[in-house]
């Protein structure tokens, strides 16, 4: 075990929170104390916000960690973690702080854990900037079960900016080892399915809105396939909550399962979200992509810590993306390769460190 410190330059390429999540993570499986310094330099409010102290203290109490600089605002934190225990966890932010990015930092973590474990989460379901809860149901869950990782989140109540109050439940089975993923070959396309949803006071016109414009978009590119979203309307704390967005997946004969999705802002306008979500999809699959751009860089870590080689077949490397492979490297010492295959889409590899669970 090397135990001197790892320092990471939070304000790196991205320069959002994401370099920290994944220092953390790591720091917490390999039991390598870290410190994050310029945290989250490059966003308007520098610092750890809501979401970031709370997945920050809910690790320490995972692993046993002793920490530093874990205020709100802090542009530098330390983090020495000791072990990794299962059983249950809950965190209450108390803001519309996303639950699946607090989710993100320590799900890797209790993939090594003693036991399973079960992690109540409050705050907001569907966030702009972040995976929604759809996202990482249908598009996450998959994907990490090609490492052979099994999670189950369920969402009880669904929460929007700005009040939050929407609630999840994530159960992650710790595993043995990581497998190694291949993710590069697309098949065919089979088809698409999502919902539009809305809540409070919002009107049904709204979930009408965004799938009629995202179904038209997927008919006018594939005629012959079937396109299947549903307007739901979603049960929140209180009736004036107000909230409405679109996810929607797709799907390869070859178990590629892509996504896309839009949250709405203070004013939703229907038809812009569901063609966004539609064209952004509709993009991946044009070009036979089997890892969306948002996928990319929430795979990097589990890529670094499975055994063998693991590849996947993507579009251009997002900044997100680029943050991740510089944690990753410089915390477990992998490589990062960079291919292109004929048709210019990147091939992305990495032979992983094939990291043991100490405990099982
Ligand atoms: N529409 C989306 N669908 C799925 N995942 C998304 C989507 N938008 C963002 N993400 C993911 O959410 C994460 C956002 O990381 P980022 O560092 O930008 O967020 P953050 O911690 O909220 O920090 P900041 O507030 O600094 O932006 C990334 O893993 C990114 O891939």
């Amino acid at each position: 075990m090397n135990n001197s410190v790892v320092e990471i330059d939070g304000s790196f390429l991205e320069g959002g929170g994401q370099a920290l999540r994944n220092a953390l993570s790591l720091s917490a499986i390999l039991k390598r104390p870290v410190r994050v310094v310029k945290i989250r330099a490059n966003r308007p409010q520098p610092g750890l916000s809501h979401q970031h102290l709370h997945g920050v203290n809910l690790l320490r109490d995972i692993t046993n960690a002793n920490v530093t600089g874990n205020q709100l605002r802090s542009t530098e934190l330390q983090f020495m973690p000791t072990t990794i225990s299962g059983g249950s966890f809950k965190v209450e932010t108390g803001t519309a702080a996303s639950i699946t990015l607090v989710y993100q930092m320590i799900m890797p973590a209790l993939l090594y854990a003693d036991k399973p474990s079960r992690t109540t989460a409050g705050g907001g379901t569907n966030v702009s900037f972040s995976p929604q809860v759809e996202y990482m149901q249908q598009v996450l869950q998959p994907n990490l079960k090609r490492f052979g990782i099994c999670f189950d989140l369920k969402v009880l109540k669904h929460g929007f900016y700005p009040r939050g109050d929407g609630r999840c439940e994530l159960a992650v089975e710790p595993l043995r080892s990581l497998k190694a993923a291949e993710l590069i070959d697309f098949g065919r396309f089979s088809g698409f399915e999502g919902i539009a949803y809305y809540s409070g006071r919002l009107p049904k016109s709204v979930g009408d809105d965004m799938q009629h414009a995202a179904k038209r978009e997927i008919h006018r590119l594939w005629t012959n396939y079937d396109c299947t979203i549903d307007v739901i309307k979603y049960d929140t704390a209180k009736q004036r909550h107000n909230g409405g967005g679109i996810h929607i997946t797709a799907r390869t004969t070859t178990g590629c399962v892509l996504g896309a999705g839009t949250v709405g802002q203070k004013i939703i306008k229907g038809h812009l979200i569901g063609l966004n979500a539609a064209c952004e999809l509709s993009g991946y699959i044009k070009n036979e992509l089997c890892v969306d751009d948002h996928m990319q860089d929430q795979l990097i870590i589990y890529m670094a810590l499975g055994s063998g080689i693991s590849r996947i077949r993507t579009g251009p490397l997002t900044k997100h993306t680029r943050t991740a492979i510089y944690v990753a490297e410089l915390m477990t010492g992998v490589k990062f390769n960079i291919d292109y295959d004929t048709s210019g889409r990147i091939l992305l590899s990495c032979e992983g460190i094939g990291h043991r669970n100490a405990y099982i």
